[in-house]
């Protein structure tokens, strides 16, 4: 079951030595149970931190990350994630690396009924005559689709995606929205993408933030209005066009290189 995703008042900044480095500031974002929401911003200005405190792998100095409004206080094993990098463990087939996290998760399914699982989620995929490979036989985007069953197979109630898709062509990349969206429309998860591609953003969330420089505060929300049940297509629809204008305003903003100009 999806979670609704709170964070609330969220600062954070890492300590080295003497120095500490000022992260997020007061961030605050809430995505509803069964939504997506992609977060976009300058480079380093606290993405992948808003990952980790999202996912419990690290608590934040003050604010608080809540999921059913209930306090996250440490790693919890009802997230899936996904990054730029699949790593796949050669020594394992893919399948073998696709029900891997049914080793480390409490569930009272057997091992066929997990391996059932992650079959089908290989053949949601297209993965269904890879699944006896070792990940070295399979192609990058293959890898990233693989890797994607593994984020999903223990049924999670929040999705982390960080860049997933960066390191891919763009064909292999749109492919992969695509099939990202039909994953959506048949397993129960919230999700939370971090990505650069705002056209990535907008095809696959309902609403895209954009995080300000760091320390990063939330600086817009933008509701995504394309159709559920969109296409490659519907990024080149004048809406699209006129949302993408306006992230890319709102990156600049957030960069420094462009000044808000007040309504
Ligand atoms: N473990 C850490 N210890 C100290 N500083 C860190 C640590 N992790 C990240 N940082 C610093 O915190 C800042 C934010 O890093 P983070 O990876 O969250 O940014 P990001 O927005 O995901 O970046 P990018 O878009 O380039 O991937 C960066 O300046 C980074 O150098």
């Amino acid at each position: 079951m999806s979670v609704d995703v709170g964070i609330e008042n969220v600062s954070h900044a890492y300590t080295t030595g003497q120095q500490s480095l000022p992260v997020l500031d007061k961030l605050n974002l809430t995505i509803p149970a069964g939504q997506f929401t992609a977060v976009v911003g300058p480079s380093g200005c606290g993405k992948s931190t808003l990952t980790r405190l999202a996912s419990g792998l690290m608590a934040p100095d003050s604010g608080a990350v809540t999921l059913n409004e209930e306090r996250v206080t440490s790693p919890r094993s009802t997230v899936g994630m996904a990054f730029q990098n699949p790593v796949l463990l050669e020594w394992r087939t893919i399948i073998e690396n696709v029900v891997l996290p049914m080793e480390i998760v409490k569930h009272d399914l057997t091992r066929n009924q997990c391996l059932k699982r992650a079959a089908k989620l290989l053949e949601l995929v297209g993965l269904a005559d890879f699944k006896h490979k070792r990940p070295s036989e399979l192609s990058g985007g293959m890898r990233q689709r693989a890797s994607l069953c593994r984020a999903l197979v223990h049924k999670p109630d929040l999705l982390i995606l960080d860049e997933p898709f960066g390191a891919l062509d763009a064909f292999t990349r749109e492919d992969l929205w695509q099939i990202m969206r039909e994953l959506r429309g048949r397993e129960s998860f919230t999700g939370l993408l971090i990505t650069h591609d705002l056209r990535e953003s907008v095809f696959l969330a309902d609403q895209v933030v954009v995080l300000s420089g760091r320390p990063a505060t939330c600086q817009y929300v933008l509701d995504v209005t394309l159709p559920e049940d969109r296409r490659i297509d519907s990024l080149y629809t004048p809406e699209a066009v006129e949302m993408l204008a306006t992230l890319r305003e709102q990156i600049e903003i957030a960069q420094g290189r462009k000044q808000e100009v007040a309504a």
